[in-house]
């Protein structure tokens, strides 16, 4: 690995699976399938901080759970090349993967770019519901991010609030990755990611994962985060997850919030006449593209608005 500065323009210089020299600080998180630790990345000339995904690689399957986590680091090691080419300020910088040994047990460090503030999801649990304005300036940079990925005809297939990391400055960056695919080399997810991304899951992905589908599941995805920036709540909030395979309309809008007419125009949500379609029409060929929602009215903010805080 070659870390670099974040937005270093010479991705040939990071390099998949070579060694590197790092020192593991705090644990700064944990996912499904591995933690997430604070770290020090050194190369010959400067050291720098970096976040390290560690995940345990299991050597020999006992059970469903081993079975999962060796599916997933088959899926990083897919992965890897795509991920470290990347380069985009609203996309978590990947600096490299390596196998290491921790007490003879084989683990795949994933080291990222380390971003300081929290996951967008955790901000909603602990502030609740977002205003529009703030809604909407998370929303504007998560559509560049997806722009960019859509560009390169990477479908992300793991947009939720969760996934969103922020900067202490209120800036986005997609993040967890590792499911991402390119449009033409769709592999099934594995079972209990699908249990985890269910309520953000578009219907074409719930129901017919055999037959592909495109970018446009992420702007299902897309329409989900909005609602639950919009409503403090995950998409599907009364359902049980079980229920939501079965349904191939738009989740409910909970009925203590009301959206503004422009926001109800842009989700599409309660339209029924199928005259607009953009978010969350079923027919993903339908469904707007990142490049067009960039444009729309919606996600214009007042002259001079700047962040300030989630209520503001
Ligand atoms: N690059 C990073 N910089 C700083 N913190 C990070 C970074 N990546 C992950 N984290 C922290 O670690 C937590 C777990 O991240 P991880 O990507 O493993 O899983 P997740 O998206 O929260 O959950 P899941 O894997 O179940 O989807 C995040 O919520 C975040 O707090």
């Amino acid at each position: 690995m070659s870390p670099g500065p974040a937005g270093n323009t010479d991705t040939r210089a990071r390099r998949v699976n070579a060694a590197v020299k790092w020192i593991r600080g705090e644990l700064i998180g944990r996912g499904t399938y591995g933690r997430v630790y604070l770290a020090l990345s050194m190369t010959t000339c400067k050291s720098q901080l970096v976040a390290v995904k560690q995940v345990d690689s299991p050597q020999v399957i006992r059970d469903e759970s081993d079975q999962c986590q060796a599916t997933f680091v088959h899926s990083v090691e897919r992965v890897s090349k795509l991920l470290v080419d990347l380069n985009h300020r609203h996309v978590v910088q990947y600096l490299g993967f390596e196998e290491s040994f921790v007490d003879y047990s084989r683990v795949m460090n994933i080291f990222m770019e380390y971003v300081s503030g929290s996951a967008l999801g955790y901000c909603l649990r602990e502030k609740g519901r977002f205003s529009e304005d703030v809604s909407k300036f998370f929303m504007l940079q998560i559509i560049r991010g997806l722009r960019y990925l859509h560009s390169r005809r990477i479908i992300y297939r793991n947009l939720k609030a969760d996934s969103v990391l922020l900067e202490r400055d209120g800036s986005c960056k997609l993040s967890d990755l590792e499911f991402s695919t390119k449009e033409d080399k769709i592999h099934k997810l594995p079972f209990t990611s699908v249990q985890r991304i269910l309520p953000w899951m578009a219907p074409e992905v719930i129901c017919h994962q055999k037959e592909g589908y495109s970018v446009k599941a992420d702007i299902w995805s897309l329409g989900c985060v909005l609602l639950e920036m919009l409503t403090g709540k995950r998409p599907w909030y009364d359902d049980e997850l079980i229920m939501i395979t079965i349904k191939n309309k738009r989740p409910p809008i909970p009925p203590d919030v009301t959206l503004s007419d422009l926001a109800m125009h842009f989700q599409d949500l309660f339209r029924s006449d199928d005259t607009i379609h953009l978010i969350s029409c079923s027919d993903p060929d339908e469904r707007a593209s990142a490049s067009h929602l960039r444009r729309h009215p919606y996600l214009e903010l007042p002259d001079g608005w700047r962040f300030q805080d989630f209520n503001g």
